[in-house]
């Protein structure tokens, strides 16, 4: 008879067992991982992710970092006294916000990741979007009832050269990466995390994109309704943009960017639950949001 112990021993030799298929399709592969400044707040479950990147690096995937910092520059912002506003999800970005969103993005949000996946051994490097050209942007406005709008120093990632961070990966480190890019005038240019992680999944031909935020996923209807989609095509992703509100709106339309730009996978996951990007990546059920290249079948059609 196998002890209750014996038992438990087992279970987890079959949820390694079940994570065979994914290693072995994933070996080798590139993974973008858009960590957003929501899902970033509790010392726990930061150290948790920092594991999870190393796990995806020990298991022979080719992890990269993309971070974003919202709430830790409005922090700052709000210590210093400036005023900051928000546009259609995009900041408003003074020349002053801008010295502001760079010092905290790069100077701190980055450092501090760059230490938590290194307490694991030498695999982190900080960059900047703006280092040997990564990101190149262009101003972008804001469009608010389908008209532009000036927000300053916003941009849109419209090259990406991916070199620097190719010969990082094949060095065997983990880039991680702020959302600051650079212009082809020679300035810099403040832009959302969600994006810049989708440009970079493209230009690197990823396996997967995943966005780690603060909910479960994308949920139909919101605020009224907390159903979980759990998968849609890009088609039907497509159809759902025009509703949806500010925060998931740069999350989806990178998911789409992705997507339609040849990553045959974007999830959106919740980074409150620990592992979760383990449980998305290893495991048969799967968790968040999945959005897939049309004609793939969804779980409902499945
Ligand atoms: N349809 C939706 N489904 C889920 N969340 C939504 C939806 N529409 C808006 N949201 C909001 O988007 C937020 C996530 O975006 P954001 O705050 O910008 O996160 P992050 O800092 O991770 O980039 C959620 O906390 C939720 O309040
Ligand atoms: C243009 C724009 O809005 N940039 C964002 C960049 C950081 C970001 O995207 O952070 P999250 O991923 O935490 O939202 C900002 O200034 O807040």
């Amino acid at each position: 008879m196998i002890s209750r112990i014996h038992q438990a021993a087992l279970d987890k030799a079959s949820t390694l067992i079940e994570a065979l298929p994914w290693l072995s399709a994933l070996h080798g592969k590139t993974v973008v991982v858009k960590y957003g400044g929501n899902a970033m707040t509790d010392p726990e479950l930061r150290a948790r992710f920092a594991e999870n990147v190393v796990f995806l690096r020990y298991a022979g995937l080719r992890p990269v970092v993309v971070h974003g910092g919202g709430p830790q520059i409005n922090a700052h912002l709000e210590r210093l006294g400036v005023k900051s506003t928000f546009t259609a999800g995009l900041r408003v970005t003074t020349p002053e916000t801008m010295e502001i969103v760079r010092m905290v993005l790069v100077g701190q949000v980055n450092r501090e990741i760059v230490g938590l996946i290194n307490e694991h051994g030498p695999f982190a490097v900080g960059m900047s979007g703006e280092d040997a050209h990564l990101f190149t942007a262009e101003r972008k406005p804001a469009l608010v009832d389908g008209k532009p709008v000036d927000i300053g120093l916003v941009g849109e990632v419209v090259e990406v050269q991916p070199g620097a961070v190719r010969s990082l990966l094949d060095d065997g480190r983990i880039p991680v990466i702020s959302s600051i890019a650079r212009s082809a005038e020679g300035g810099v240019y403040n832009v959302n995390a969600d994006t810049a992680a989708a440009a970079l999944a493209v230009a690197l031909g990823a396996a997967k994109l995943i966005v780690l935020t603060d909910v479960e996923g994308l949920y139909a209807d919101y605020p009224t309704n907390s159903e979980l989609i759990s998968r849609l095509t890009a088609a039907e992703l497509e159809e759902l943009l025009p509703d949806l509100s500010s925060g998931m709106v740069p999350k989806m339309e990178a998911c789409l960017r992705a997507v339609r730009g040849g990553v045959p996978q974007a999830h959106v996951l919740d980074g409150r639950v620990p592992n979760a990007m383990l449980l998305e990546i290893f495991t048969d059920e799967g968790v968040g949001t999945m959005v897939l290249p049309d004609g793939e079948p969804t779980g409902d059609d499945a």
